[in-house]
């Protein structure tokens, strides 16, 4: 009988009378807010799903891609009722029909849902805004739970996806734990203390007004277990990582782009960093007396021959993004740096604060190889003690003279693995006896002999490789002189900015 605008404003009369008479409040979380997805909603969906599995008559279930964990739901229209200090929030799961498609830049889906939240008015101020952060945070950890650990490459460079998102994940499932690792337990106990301490610290962190994240450096020989000892911090912490290609970054900015982007409880990895940029010792080639490159202002900061030719992103960007405030933008995270060759990194990348904890993969000790043994043959803890003879005390004896990796006995022990136990060790001790007597040999090096050996070898060829710069900016100053203005500009600009 009423025209539509009467009918409207009629209702509308009816909605107000209603809300003033009314003892509740409530709120509508519809799915898409606008164009973008309502995160809340997400999250007050996968909250419901802990309570919903007990109380709910009618609920719906879910899989996430990556998931191995069924979720339950309310169902469309369909209500619960759940208790936060003391107050009593009722949900209701509302869906309705969309009405004919409006324009958008992305197609909008059918159905419209959204929940509706009924709350006392009186609670409204003690408990919406502690609820809704309940909610969150109950909502990431179950997620958490539910969801495989995710390892995300920035492989495309800087290109992003649909979402722009510059990551690109796959499900993580590296075996590696601790249990596994072959290292020397009271050095694998002293690890695993400190990011115990580091997950549990939150309110350490606050209290010191320090930023909650940590930073270690394994180095070592390749094949010592630093790859391995990513994925058991991961395995231990169930933290998601992110693997960073240095090499695909161009810019600083891009860095920091990628740095934001990152979730918190993650870890963000960077392999053999030493091989990624250009990290040399920034103060071989300086006048006595002047600041570090990354403490000069001006025109002319973070140019040179370490910061801005082989690659745009600079060391000052790396530490930045390791120890700058972009940094503390998401929270408990932790830096792991890999590298063979520590002596090429600048000290300022070991400092504390930004690599906390140095941790030296050593060759195979004995201890590792018990694990290794364990590991590969199914030896159990003293099953070799005490033998006539003595195979233990043997490979004891040799193991670390034989400088082997714990990649090459694993290897060894795979090869032997179907083999009988003792015949399988017999095997490997007369493989670390040849190459202890290989390492004796008077043309063979020491490992330190070897070392300095290779430092050599990179002092050489750093310095070959300046000369050859200034060769060439001899020969064509003219355009040298160019690019070099233009370098600066770019680099001048980055810096200014980050001051
Ligand atoms: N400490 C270790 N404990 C258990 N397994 C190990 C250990 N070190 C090496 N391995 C075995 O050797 C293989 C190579 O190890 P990993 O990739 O972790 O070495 P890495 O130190 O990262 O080498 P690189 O410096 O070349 O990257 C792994 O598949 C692992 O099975
Ligand atoms: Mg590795």
């Amino acid at each position: 009988v009423f025209p539509p605008e009467l009918r409207f404003a009629t209702a509308k009369l009816f909605n107000r009378l209603f809300n003033c008479f009314s003892s509740y409040c409530y709120f509508d979380i519809t799915e898409i807010d606008g164009v973008n997805t309502n995160e809340l909603y997400n999250a007050v969906q996968v909250y419901l799903s802990s309570s919903a599995s007990v109380a709910g008559s009618r609920l719906s279930l879910t899989r996430a891609l990556n998931s191995s964990a069924f979720t339950f739901g309310l169902s469309n229209n369909d209500r619960l009722v759940d208790t936060f200090r003391g107050a009593t929030a009722t949900w209701e799961h509302v869906v309705t029909q969309r009405q004919a498609q409006t324009f958008s830049w992305r197609p909008l889906p059918d159905e419209k849902r959204g929940f509706t939240l009924r709350i006392e008015k009186k609670d409204k101020p003690l408990i919406l805004q502690a609820y809704l952060d309940h909610i969150m945070d109950t909502a990431n950890d179950i997620r958490r739970r539910n969801q495989d650990r995710l390892l995300y490459t920035n492989s495309r460079g800087g290109a992003m996806d649909s979402r722009g998102h510059p990551w690109e994940s796959v499900p993580f499932k590296h075996p590696s734990t601790f249990d596994t690792l072959a290292m020397d337990p009271s050095k694998k106990e002293e690890i695993m203390a400190d990011l115990r301490d580091f997950a549990e610290g939150n309110a350490f962190y606050q209290k010191t007004g320090r930023a909650w994240k940590r930073g270690y450096l394994l180095y070592g020989p390749p094949g010592t277990g630093k790859s391995s000892m990513i994925a058991a911090m991961a395995n231990f912490l169930g933290y998601d990582i992110y693997d960073l290609e240095l090499t695909e970054v161009h810019t600083n900015s891009e860095l920091r782009k990628l740095l934001m982007k990152t979730t918190s409880k993650s870890i963000i990895v960077i392999e053999d960093i030493d091989c990624s940029i250009n990290l040399t010792n920034r103060s071989s080639k300086k006048p006595p007396n002047e600041p570090p490159s990354e403490f000069r202002a001006g025109p002319g900061a973070r140019t040179g021959p370490d910061d801005a030719t082989a690659n745009s992103i600079t060391l000052s960007g790396l530490l930045n993004f390791t120890d700058g405030l972009w940094s503390c933008c998401g929270s408990e995270r932790i830096f792991v740096f890999t590298t063979n060759r520590i002596e090429k990194l600048d000290p300022a990348l070991l400092r504390s604060g930004r690599m906390d904890m140095h941790i030296f993969m050593s060759y195979c000790s004995f201890p590792a190889l018990k694990i290794l043994m364990k590991n590969y043959l199914g030896f159990d803890d003293g099953e070799l003690d005490g033998e006539e003879d003595g195979l233990l005390k043997q490979l004891e004896e040799v193991i670390d003279e034989a400088e082997i990796t714990p990649a090459d006995v694993s290897e060894l022990l795979i090869k032997n693995r179907r083999r009988e136990k003792r015949e399988a060790i017999k095997e490997l001790l007369e493989v670390l006896k040849s190459r202890r007597v290989e390492k004796k040999k008077p043309g063979s090096r020491s490992a330190a002999a070897r070392k300095k050996r290779l430092n050599e070898e990179l002092e050489e060829e750093e310095e070959e490789e300046e000369e050859e710069q200034e060769k060439r900016a001899l020969e064509s100053p003219k355009d040298g002189g160019e690019a070099m203005d233009m370098c600066n500009g770019k680099e001048g600009g980055e810096k200014g900015d980050e001051n």
